[in-house]
């Protein structure tokens, strides 16, 4: 079976268990919590055991056109993650006139942009710790060809605050099933964390995740972007040609082995990638002896080709299709 007739079955299976009922029935919906170009994410409670949960509110007709296929793709990749500690559980869906609502897990720590951009308040060693966890969600994604395809502080939640909570990738909307029969070349994703390969139009696999672990190390140790310019063609540009470089004023406190972990994944030759099994037996997330790592300072830098401040909040950058 491929991949397209199996994720066509589980959303034959998963159309049977969207609910017609009346969400607001069930759900008591409080504040918005997150915001993207097609959707609404709000927090809500379950008005009979009053538990937390995140409801994203997707519009099925966007510009003009229905897109509850497209729906339904993040619904089939949810639902194909199954359950794991890592990754924010899908627990039950609702379709109404005009949107389709996902009923998740709630993550109270919000995102990891936050606390890595905007508090820049993450030591080596929490960096570590949670790289280790997002690996360990990438590793259970891509034993079941599962790619995620946006991979970025936004799309990583934490479950509680600085520096006790949990990570749980979340946002599948790009989510693809690859290694099967057919090759995958959408070009998706958020320009600072495109792989090279989605710029040449090659065919995607799990290791195009692994491009944006590398992307996402960078950020959170020295919340600066390795390939972002001026606007997206530059940072496209730095992409292609892997104009990666680690200024003194960014790294001076960061371990070599953060370094080379970091050249070990952003390598434009994708069979050449650590995978994410491997990424967890390199000596920068093998020591258990982080001990000697000290406080990472940032140094607001002027601004070298490559290493802009990761966008702030405001211009927080969306995921795009360069295709459609
Ligand atoms: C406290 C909180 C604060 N900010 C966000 N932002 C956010 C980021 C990405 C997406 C993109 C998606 N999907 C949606 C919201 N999510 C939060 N908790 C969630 C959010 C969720 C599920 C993912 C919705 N559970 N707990």
């Amino acid at each position: 079976m491929n991949g397209l007739m199996h994720t066509e079955n589980i959303a034959k299976k998963m159309k049977s268990k969207i609910k017609t009922e009346q969400f607001s029935d069930f759900y008591t919906i409080e504040e918005e919590i997150g915001r993207g170009k097609f959707a609404v994410v709000k927090l809500c409670s379950h008005r009979d055991t009053g538990y937390k949960f995140a409801a994203k509110f997707l519009k099925k007709r966007r510009r003009g056109k229905d897109c509850r296929e497209v729906i339904l793709q993040e619904i089939v990749m949810l639902e194909m993650a199954l359950v794991h500690p890592r990754l924010i559980d899908l627990v039950e869906v609702y379709e109404t006139r005009h949107e389709i609502v996902l009923i998740t897990e709630y993550a109270a720590g919000g995102e990891l942009f936050h606390q890595c951009v905007v508090e820049e308040s993450f030591r080596e060693r929490d960096v570590i710790r949670l790289m280790r966890q997002i690996l360990e969600g990438l590793i259970f994604l891509h034993d079941r060809n599962i790619v995620h395809l946006d991979l970025k502080p936004q799309n990583i939640l934490l479950t509680k605050e600085h520096p006790e909570g949990d990570i749980k990738l979340c946002d599948f909307g790009f989510a693809r099933l690859v290694n099967m029969d057919e090759d995958i070349r959408d070009i998706i994703g958020t320009p600072d964390y495109v792989a090279p390969e989605i710029l040449s139009y090659e065919p995607i696999k799990t290791s195009t995740d692994m491009w944006g672990v590398g992307v996402l190390a960078y950020v959170m140790l020295t919340a600066h972007s390795p390939y972002a310019g001026d606007n997206n063609q530059e940072t496209f540009c730095n992409i292609s040609q892997n104009a990666l470089e680690f200024p003194e004023e960014l790294f001076d406190n960061i371990s070599e082995n953060a370094q080379d972990f970091i050249k070990k994944v952003l390598v434009l030759d994708q069979d050449e990638r650590m995978t994410a099994r491997d990424s967890l037996s390199h000596p920068w997330l093998r020591n258990e002896d982080m001990i000697h790592v000290t406080n990472i300072v940032h140094t607001p830098i002027g601004s070298p080709i490559g290493h802009r401040r990761a966008h702030s909040p405001p211009t927080k950058e969306t995921s795009i299709c360069l295709t459609k």
